[in-house]
């Protein structure tokens, strides 16, 4: 049984990588990069435990792909680490960041052929640029770029954190603890991804696949003879509502659960349960900004969506305009690859007998295509 647990750090904010999707949500063909990355660390067998660490949101979707063991991280990078400090049992740590996606066997293999030889084992790169510290040029041999991963003993790692000091990397508190550091040679390759420009200089990765995601939903909701009602975004013009938990917008509904179905986020009542008193009376158009936003930051696009209202009343044809603008001002696509349909069941069922109206929608997503990126 290895004594070597692997903590892959992944809950940044993706602060400066200026764009809508998160970095560890960027894919590689249809992988999220912080699956690329675990998945890869997994194939070496040299670890007893993989522990990921991600916001809670994301640890949500991240089980649909793998069966990890997940951790909520903290505020910084130190406050993630603790966190999954407190799974490790083992007697080694590697400690290791989702962005730096392309570590290399060879780097893995000069780190742990030190193991033992100090309390932590730290790959850098010499540097060769001239090095000027607030105005005064310094030797630059005495001078290393730290990267990661770093091998810890767990033990001295989660003394040396005992700490309010806030350090950026495992060793450097090591050593403040005054515990041991030794050095190996680094990998170039090993590059960290901080700005989305930093994706093109890693050869390890291939671009997203450009295959079509697509999904599909269905709601009913039963007529209410007291209330506005409001369909497809749109306040419809008559003297009753609908019957549900929030305002009620069927034709919103359908196309909230066709997103999430294409991008394999489950359903709107996993996201907003019905019997939650957060939702009660919500505005529908906000739930649909909550999933579109989610769409965005977890790495998709949308193509288009496909509406179908199946109601004998109301009559939705004066207000298909305005619900293709509206639904298209919040999905951030052409109001041209929105469209909306009606039909009546010809007075069969219980949408003939006006009891309610039923809606299908489709949507179609693709991944982000971080490769066109200059
Ligand atoms: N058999 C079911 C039906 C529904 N759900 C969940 O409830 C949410 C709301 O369902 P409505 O029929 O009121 O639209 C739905 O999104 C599901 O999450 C369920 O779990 N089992
Ligand atoms: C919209 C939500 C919000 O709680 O409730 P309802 O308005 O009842 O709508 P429904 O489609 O029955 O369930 C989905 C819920 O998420």
């Amino acid at each position: 049984m290895s004594d070597l647990t692997l903590i892959l750090l992944s809950a940044g904010s993706s602060s400066r990588f200026d764009t809508t999707v998160k970095k560890q949500w960027l894919r590689i063909q249809h992988k999220p990069l912080w699956q690329f990355v675990a998945d890869k660390f997994e194939k070496s067998g040299l670890f007893c435990k993989i522990i990921l660490v991600a916001s809670q949101d994301d640890i949500a979707f991240m089980k649909n792909y793998a069966d990890y063991d997940f951790v909520q991280g903290g505020n910084s990078r130190q406050a993630s680490l603790k966190n999954a400090l407190l799974h490790v049992k083992s007697e080694y740590v590697l400690v290791s960041d989702i962005a730096r996606a392309c570590i290399s066997e060879e780097l893995l293999q000069r780190i742990l052929a030190k193991k033992g030889n100090a309390d932590c084992i730290v790959p850098y790169l010499h540097v060769t640029d001239t090095i000027v510290y607030e105005n005064t040029t310094i030797d630059r041999q005495k001078v290393k770029r730290i990267q990661t991963p770093q091998l810890s003993r767990t033990k001295i790692l989660k003394n040396a954190l005992q700490t309010s000091t806030e350090f950026t990397d495992e060793s450097s508190a090591i050593v403040s603890y005054g515990a041991t550091r030794a050095f190996v040679e680094g990998d170039e390759n090993a590059y960290k991804i901080t700005f989305i420009q930093d994706l093109n200089k890693l050869p390890c990765l291939s671009g997203p696949s450009s295959d079509i995601l697509s999904g599909n939903g269905f709601d009913v909701h039963a007529f209410d003879d007291k209330g506005d009602m409001y369909l497809g975004g749109v306040k419809i013009d008559t003297e009753y509502g609908f019957k549900a938990h929030s305002d009620g917008d069927v034709a919103l509904h359908s196309l909230i659960d066709a997103l999430l179905g294409a991008a394999g986020m489950g359903d709107i009542g996993m996201l907003f349960p019905d019997n939650d008193v957060a939702y009660k009376g919500i505005d529908s158009k906000e739930l649909l900004q909550r999933v579109v936003a989610k769409i965005y930051n977890y790495g998709f696009e949308i193509i288009n969506v496909d509406i179908t209202i199946a109601a004998q009343k109301p009559r939705i044809g004066a207000y298909k305009n305005k619900m293709r603008q509206t639904i298209a001002e919040i999905l951030q696509i052409d109001k041209a690859r929105v469209n909306v349909k009606a039909t009546t069941t010809e007075k069969l069922g219980f949408i003939g007998r006006e009891e309610g109206v039923g809606v299908i929608a489709n949507a179609n997503l693709k991944y982000f295509n971080w490769k066109m990126i200059g």
